[in-house]
């Protein structure tokens, strides 16, 4: 996962729980290898800031488009969008559920996601302002997507990691051994 800045500690744990193996990802080393990503939430701007600092953009797009399963939460969506790494055919809006309620959970239903609703937890969210046809609107809050699908990015502008729902921490880990089995689930490297 992506560990410039943000809760990447809490996606390593939900990660881990899932049966995969995390590895930061601070330079452009440390993508070798890698099977899947993680984009965390955080403050945008600083990760861009590490993103560019480290010469990470070029290869994170890469990567991406070359379909890496990848995961992206709150500010890792903005990070994504068309104004920033451009992967997702999409725009935020920063910040976009306004002050007043900054910050706030509730029952979400997604579609594709079995198992019925995730408790959404939003901290100064964005969500999606305007997509192109390529992106599937997984879920909205008020008329507005909060979480996304386009390729192999799941794009979320809430948190799964900061609760128990590993759903999509499975999901991920699910699609990389569907794309390169000798990497996970962790019980099949380690079965000696
Ligand atoms: N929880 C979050 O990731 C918030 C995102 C933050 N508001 C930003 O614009 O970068």
């Amino acid at each position: 996962m992506l560990a410039i800045q943000g809760d990447f500690e809490a996606h390593a744990r939900a990660l881990e729980r899932a049966g995969a193996l995390p590895t930061l990802v601070r330079t452009r080393r440390h993508l070798e290898g890698v099977a899947a990503l993680v984009f965390p939430g955080g403050e945008s701007t600083t990760i861009m800031r590490g993103i560019a600092r480290e010469g990470l953009a070029e290869p994170l797009r890469q990567l991406i488009a070359g379909g890496l399963p990848t995961l992206a939460t709150c500010a890792g969506m903005i990070v994504l969008d068309r104004a920033h790494l451009g992967v997702l055919d999409l725009r935020c809006r920063r910040n976009a559920f306004g002050r007043q309620i900054a910050s706030f959970e509730c029952d979400l239903e997604l579609s594709g996601l079995p198992g019925g609703p995730v408790r959404a937890v939003f901290i100064r969210a964005p969500w999606v302002e305007e997509a192109g046809p390529s992106v599937e609107i997984l879920a909205e809050v008020n008329g507005h997507p909060v979480a996304v699908r386009e390729g192999a990015v799941t794009a979320l502008a809430f948190h799964p990691e900061l609760t128990d729902d590993l759903r999509f921490h499975e999901q991920l880990v699910a699609q990389a051994s569907r794309r390169s089995p000798q990497v996970g689930p962790r019980q099949e490297v380690n079965t000696q």
